[in-house]
């Protein structure tokens, strides 16, 4: 996909109904880029300074295929924690952005993991991502997408991790994969964003039962604060 976006001019709204939402969940090891991925995504702004992770959902309005699309985006604490709150935040998601640093080895060991715990706490929750048994057989089988991101390749003297290997294991795992740097601009977070956007199926009619159940938030998630983005203060990104 190429890598320039425009300003989206006249964005279809549902008539009478709020728009859309598509939730992404952020996974990877502390310090990989996850917040700064995610505030590049909705400020273009840079956040130089670290800062572990106090999990936040950021919510954002884009534009995917001339409709305009809630995004919440949540940015997970790298930090180890408990197994179930995992599995509570994977159920959550629609799709999911899976980090390493290519300065950190460990990161990238940790992706498999990741990716494999995806995939399970989807097909035991009846798959078809956050929108379980979709009304299609084919939606229920299919497993949510998943895109793996290098992040920090500006980085190259500290590099411990080839482009070769990040995109062998995602092969391997048949994942959609990115190298990109933050640092660098905004434009490579934004399509790989943006692309995983594009690779979400569309969502059951919001009156179904699927999309009943997908509206239930469990008491966990309710807990983890959202920050809305506000008024747009530069162009809005468009698939
Ligand atoms: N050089 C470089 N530094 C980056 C890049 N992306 C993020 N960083 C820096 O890496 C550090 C960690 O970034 P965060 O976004 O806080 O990492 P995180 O994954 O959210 O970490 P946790 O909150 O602990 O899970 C910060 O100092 C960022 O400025 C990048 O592309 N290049």
């Amino acid at each position: 996909m190429s890598a320039h976006f425009v300003l989206s001019r006249s964005p279809r709204t549902r008539v009478g109904l709020p728009p859309r939402t598509l939730r992404i969940v952020m996974l990877g090891q502390a310090a990989v880029g996850k917040t700064a991925m995610a505030v590049r995504f909705i400020t273009r702004r840079f956040i130089g300074e670290y800062d572990p992770t106090l999990e936040t959902i950021y919510k954002h309005e884009v534009c995917v295929g001339g409709d305009v699309v809630q995004l919440e985006i949540l940015d997970t604490a790298g930090q180890d924690e408990d197994a179930l709150q995992i599995e509570e935040k994977i159920k959550w998601g629609d799709c999911f952005l899976v980090l390493y640093s290519v300065t950190d080895r460990c990161s990238f060991n940790e992706v498999m993991r990741l990716c494999f715990l995806v995939s399970h706490v989807h097909a035991a929750s009846g798959g078809g991502g956050g929108r379980r048994g979709a009304g299609a057989a084919a939606a229920a089988a299919e497993p949510p997408p998943v895109m793996v991101v290098a992040n920090k390749k500006d980085l190259e003297c500290d590099r411990m991790v080839s482009l070769q290997e990040g995109e062998a294991l995602a092969r391997t795992l048949k994942l959609s994969f990115r190298e990109i740097s933050v640092r660098d601009g905004p434009d490579e977070t934004a399509a790989a964003v943006l692309a995983l956007c594009g690779r979400v199926p569309p969502l059951p009619d919001p009156s179904s039962g699927p999309a009943r159940r997908r509206a239930q938030v469990s008491k966990l998630m309710e807990k983890i604060p959202r920050i809305p983005s506000g008024p747009p203060q530069s162009p809005g990104w468009q698939l």
